[in-house]
């Protein structure tokens, strides 16, 4: 039994025949936030489909408070308790803010409007648009209310792909503010970030993926500060 709320250990996992994570191991505790960076094809988005049961994989384990996940159903695993926010289509842009977040709870057996009731307490911007229909939101608010789309199941880990792509750099700022602020509701976040600075920036460990392995691991502030670090993935 590991204390860590979620771990992967010498995970290989891929799509069909192409083999994409090679012996990658990353862990995540109790209300951290870890940041995945690297280069494009890195294999950043493959960890967090593995971890929440889009991809078996092929050796190694996944486990959440100790127990094998590993190739379990997502629908199972986000009963379990872990969100997940990919990068892209995350809101139904026909459906409105409200009929999103009921959408985001229909796994859930009561007390969903408490949940949303109180995630309107917490993300004014929904709470002033429950009734608009989601594409009406500008990309930074379509990615608060993926957030709370995902929160609604209550979850203590939430695995986000890349909250800024495609922001503005202020917009990116606000998007990874509401990051910090879900992390400060008892949720511990892995998330990949395209913009290796800023995403270590708010995080308090992150790992180098490149080719599908580990290269680093370490604290946030000393990833930024490592010298080859910063040459090789940091943009120097
Ligand atoms: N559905 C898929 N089928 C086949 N290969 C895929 C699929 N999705 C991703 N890959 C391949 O897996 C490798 C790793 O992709 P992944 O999306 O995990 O990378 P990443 O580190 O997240 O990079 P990026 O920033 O480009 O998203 C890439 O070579 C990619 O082409």
């Amino acid at each position: 039994m590991s204390d860590h709320v979620l771990e992967l250990s010498g995970v290989d996992s891929g799509y069909g025949e192409v083999q994409v994570l090679d012996d990658c191991s990353i862990h995540l505790d109790a209300d951290e936030i870890v940041c995945l960076i690297g280069p494009n094809g890195a294999g950043k988005s493959t960890v967090l489909k593995t971890a929440f049961g889009m991809l078996t994989p092929w050796a190694g384990t996944v486990e959440y408070h100790g127990r094998e996940i590993g190739g379990m159903a997502p629908e199972d695993i986000v009963r379990e308790g872990i969100g997940y926010v990919p990068q892209t289509d995350n809101v139904f842009g026909s459906l409105t803010i409200d009929e999103n977040l009921r959408m985001g709870g229909v796994a859930r057996e009561d007390g969903l409007s408490e949940v949303i009731a109180d995630l309107y307490d917490r993300f004014d911007i929904l709470d002033q648009k429950r009734s608009a229909k989601a594409n009406t939101l500008s990309g930074g608010q379509r990615q608060v209310l993926a957030f709370a789309r995902a929160l609604v199941m209550e979850p203590d880990v939430l695995l986000i792909d890349e909250p800024s792509a495609g922001l503005a750099p202020n917009t990116a700022d606000d998007v990874f503010g509401h990051v910090q602020a879900v992390n400060e509701m008892d949720t511990a976040i892995l998330m990949v970030e395209q913009n290796a600075t800023k995403g270590l920036g708010i995080s308090d460990r992150g790992y180098v993926l490149d080719q599908g392995s580990v290269r680093f691991e370490n604290a946030a502030a000393d990833l930024i500060d490592n010298e080859e670090v910063s040459q090789l993935y940091l943009g120097g």
